[in-house]
Parts: C-alpha cells; sequence; structure tokens
C-alpha cells in the first residue's frame, strides 16, 4: 500500500466482522482543504476537460503544480491556455506543462496543439469514436504511468458541470466506465470536480465520508445521492438533514437531491447498488 493521502484515506477496509464479512467498507477523507494544504506525499493527477475553469486561482495553481501528472483533454488545453492569462506573467510563465495532451482534437485549434508540442508535451492523438475524449484520456494516463512507473492514487477531473447535458451524463457514463473497465489501476479513486462540487462513485457496500469543517459549517451545503442506470433497492444514511432508512431510491420515485448536511463530521452511507454521490466543497470559486 502507498501513502499518498488522498486514496489511503479512502481505505477498502473489508474489516467488518464476521456477521458482515463480504461487505466491502470505505472510508473517504477526500476534502478540497487537504487538496489545498497538499502534503508532499499526495499522489494524483489533474485533468482538464474542455470547460471553463471557475475555481480560484490560488487553488487550480498550487493543485496543478503539485500533481504527480497533468493532463489536458482536446479543448482542455484551450481551457487550461486560458486560465493561465488570469495569472501575472511572471508566474504563469514558470508554471509546470501538462505531461500530456489528448483527444481527437476535434476542438483544440492547432496553433494550442503546436505551441504544446514545442514546449515538450507529449501529445496523443485518440481518434476512437465509440468513446469521449475523457475516458480515451483515462485510458492513455494508465499507460503514461505504466510506461514511466508513475502512480496516482486519485485523479480528479477538473470541469465546469453546465451547458451540455449529453456531455454531463458522459462524464458521468467515464466514471461508470472507469470502475467497470478498469480504465484505471484497481486502487486509484476517480473524481469528477465541478466549480465547488466534488462527485464519485459509491459502490456497494458502507462508505464513511468525512465533511470538513468549513462544509459543516456553510449553511448552504448540499450534497446528493442519486442512483445512476439502476435502482439502489436499499440506501441506509445518517449525517444528513434528509437521511434514508432502508429506502430505495429510483428515478421517479425518490431520488436524494437538495440534501444537506446535520453537522456531524461524517456521514455514513450503507448502499445496495452504485450511487453518484456529490457533496458542496469549501471555498474554491471565491463564492
Ligand atoms: N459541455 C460540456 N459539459 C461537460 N463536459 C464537457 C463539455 N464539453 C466537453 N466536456 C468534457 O471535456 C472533454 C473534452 O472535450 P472535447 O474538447 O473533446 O469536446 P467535444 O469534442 O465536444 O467532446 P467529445 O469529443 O468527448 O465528445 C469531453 O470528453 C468531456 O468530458
Ligand atoms: C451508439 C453511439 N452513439 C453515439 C456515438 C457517437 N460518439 C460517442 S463518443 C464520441 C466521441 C466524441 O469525441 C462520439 C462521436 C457512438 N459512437 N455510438
Amino acid at each position: 500500500m502507498s501513502n499518498g493521502i488522498l486514496s489511503r484515506n479512502i481505505r477498502k477496509m473489508n474489516h467488518c466482522g464476521t456477521s458482515c464479512s463480504t461487505i466491502k467498507c470505505w472510508k473517504w477523507d477526500i476534502t478540497p482543504v487537504i487538496l489545498m494544504h497538499n502534503k508532499p506525499s499526495l499522489r494524483y493527477a489533474v485533468l482538464i476537460l474542455n470547460r471553463p475553469i471557475s475555481q480560484e486561482e490560488a487553488f487550480m495553481k498550487n493543485f496543478w503544480e503539485k500533481a504527480t501528472l497533468r493532463i489536458t483533454v482536446d479543448g482542455g488545453a484551450l481551457r487550461w491556455d486560458q486560465f493561465l492569462t488570469r495569472l501575472p506573467e511572471e508566474i504563469s510563465n514558470k508554471m509546470k506543462i501538462p505531461d500530456l495532451i489528448t483527444g481527437d482534437f476535434d476542438s483544440i485549434a492547432e496553433e494550442t496543439l503546436q505551441k504544446y508540442k514545442k514546449k515538450g508535451c507529449k501529445v496523443v492523438h485518440t481518434p476512437d469514436q465509440d468513446y469521449t475524449d475523457f475516458t480515451k484520456a483515462l485510458k492513455e494516463l494508465n499507460n503514461h504511468c505504466q510506461e514511466h512507473t508513475i502512480e496516482v492514487d486519485n485523479v480528479i477531473a477538473i470541469g465546469q458541470a453546465s451547458g451540455r447535458l449529453d456531455q454531463i451524463l458522459g462524464n458521468i457514463q467515464t466514471l461508470y466506465l472507469a470502475e467497470k473497465q478498469h480504465l484505471l489501476h484497481p486502487e486509484t479513486k476517480l473524481y469528477l470536480m465541478s466549480g465547488d462540487s466534488l462527485s464519485w462513485l459509491l459502490e456497494p457496500g458502507n462508505h464513511i465520508i468525512s465533511i470538513p469543517e468549513e462544509t459543516r459549517k456553510h449553511n448552504r451545503a448540499w450534497c446528493s445521492l442519486v442512483p445512476i442506470g439502476e435502482t439502489c433497492h436499499s440506501v441506509t444514511t445518517s449525517g444528513l438533514m434528509w437521511n434514508l432508512d432502508n429506502q430505495s431510491l429510483k428515478f421517479g420515485e425518490l431520488v436524494s437531491t437538495s440534501n444537506a448536511f446535520d453537522g456531524s463530521d461524517t456521514v455514513k452511507i450503507k448502499c445496495s447498488h452504485t450511487i453518484l454521490w456529490s457533496m458542496k466543497v469549501p471555498s474554491l470559486t471565491g463564492e
């Protein structure tokens, strides 16, 4: 086991005792507070998708610089370029370049591609039209890690969830594919960060999610549990304003959006099927 903070705090624990030895347990201590003050031992990859970057300059700069691996996905390279113009030139000039630029390149301008090639970025063309550039980027990330014997515990994809609903759903599909098609190392966790919201999949089992103090204190801190693609027949929670007690989550019946925290330092969730968990994370957008 490695000691990167994020995923090591997201330990899979099969320790539930004899009565539930087959139930998997996860502890999630990922918080942007940890990301913000990311420790040197933290090993993560950052992926920039093709959406405006709405996070605060200080956060993004720090987050990018301290990443183990930096990837821009197709038009994401342009978004990164635009983000750099928000920083003073003497700072942006010294920033690390993307390690990898991937995509079918229908969105990136040739000029931008050439500029990054000249700077020494590795460019991987992924023309397959059966998968999104985000999905293909995860495969390339994994290949790159294997080639260079790099390990990352977490992959955080940055992309504002706005605009095209099909793309937003496509991004959720990528979360599922990463798991089902083993696109990443089995220990590597994948998150979608959109502005001040962080989303990831909770697999069947028990989950304990640490809630950062800033989120607990925030009077409009929201969270959600959404069943995607299949009914989650049984969900039991604690730590939420609207807890579930062995209830079923299903579109057309009950979907737990606009839920909130009850002030506890952890949220506990037991679910029978995979669900999408999203939560507000503190102060990344300056709002
Ligand atoms: N409107 C959007 N909303 C959410 N995510 C998006 C949106 N547009 C693009 N993305 C994300 O950025 C990635 C890279 O986008 P890209 O520049 O390739 O645009 P695209 O050609 O429209 O997307 P794709 O080629 O994946 O269909 C996409 O795979 C997707 O994950
Ligand atoms: C059933 C089915 N629906 C849509 C597409 C189209 N598509 C899905 S991902 C992608 C890549 C976008 O960069 C494209 C064009 C397909 N191939 N198969």
